[in-house]
């Protein structure tokens, strides 16, 4: 089994500085010898260098369009390119906007995959609802082919031609979502599991109807899009969009060892790690471990323990 680790410093999907050195903090706190550890064999394929065009204008208060658009682009075609060579894959953000280039970039090998987004915001807003302009909380619009009359041409995101149905996408951990979120989760029937719907199902029930909503019909590749800031922010300071109440650490531990127990993830990112936003060097480097241990666990690290591979003879 490969593993390939893929960075993607990129922050321009929001406004504030230093999501782009996610990448960096998350290897620093050790996600290469974790993974080491976990017998794979790991291919880091470094960091992606993203183009800065001069002149990128605002387009219906959207910000950074053909910036975003452009990285988005690249991204996907690295991560076909990754998932291709079969490689299980961890992308490293970097602002949630990547989300759209990766998840698209896989749909190219897997037309199949469904997508879990973990996280407190949905990202589903068009350049229409969003009430910020920021491409951070829109990638999911992009993506699903149901929403294609209600997304506008953004300069940058031609090539980006919707992959998804509705159906093949869960939420879990939503706890802050826009009224034209709201709308478009009730009108296409997606579904989600906000942190009320943890409070009263458990993180057990909501990973067996999830997988069961997902895998029903038949197996098929997951996409899991992690962002930090679906932990509570207690645990992960160090993040742009942080909402009090989030997952606690067993629910990101079980949410992940349950995924991983699938056999079917194919393509996760760990996305919103922003070392500038920790009030403290503690604070970084909790926000940076959580996002290690989550990567780990998704990939099959156990709280039980394990066997060493018997010596050889
Ligand atoms: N819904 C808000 C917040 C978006 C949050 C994005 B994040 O989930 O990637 O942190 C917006 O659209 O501006
Ligand atoms: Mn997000
Ligand atoms: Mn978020």
């Amino acid at each position: 089994q490969s593993v390939a680790v893929l960075g993607a410093p990129f922050s321009r999907g929001q406004k504030r500085r230093g999501v782009e050195h996610g990448p960096k903090v998350i290897r620093d706190a050790g996600l290469i010898d974790r993974l080491s550890g976990l017998d794979y064999s790991v291919h880091d394929f470094g960091d992606l260098n993203f183009h800065y065009p001069e002149k990128d204008e605002p387009y219906m208060d959207v910000k950074s369009p053909r910036t975003v658009g452009g990285a988005n682009k690249k991204l996907s075609t690295a991560v076909s390119r990754a998932v291709g060579a079969g490689h299980t894959l961890v992308m490293l953000g970097g602002d949630h906007s990547l989300g759209l280039g990766s998840a698209a970039g896989h749909a190219q090998q897997c037309p199949d995959l469904c997508l879990i987004w973990v996280d407190a915001h949905p990202d589903l807003n068009t350049p229409l609802t969003s009430p910020s302009g920021n491409l951070h909380g829109q990638p999911v619009a992009f993506m699903l082919k149901e929403l294609q009359n209600k997304v506008p041409d953004l300069p940058g995101f031609s090539w980006a031609k919707p992959f998804l149905s509705c159906r093949d996408l869960v939420y879990i951990g939503l706890r802050d979502v826009d009224p034209g979120e709201y709308q478009i989760m009730k009108d296409l029937g997606i579904q989600y599991f906000t942190m009320r719907d943890i409070d009263r199902l458990g993180i057990q029930r909501v990973m067996e109807v999830t997988l069961d909503h997902l895998m029903a019909r038949k197996q098929r590749p997951i996409h899991l899009s992690f962002d930090i800031d679906a932990f509570d922010p207690l645990l992960a300071p160090a993040t742009g969009t942080p909402v009090n109440g989030g997952l606690t650490y067993r629910e990101g531990m079980y949410l992940t060892e349950e995924i991983h127990n699938t056999g079917l993830l194919s393509v996760m990112d760990l996305v919103e790690v922003n070392p500038v936003l920790g009030a403290s060097d503690e604070a970084v480097q909790a926000t940076a471990s959580l996002a290690v241990d989550v990567i780990a666990s998704s990939l099959g690290q156990t709280r039980e323990g394990y066997v060493l591979p018997s010596e050889s003879k």
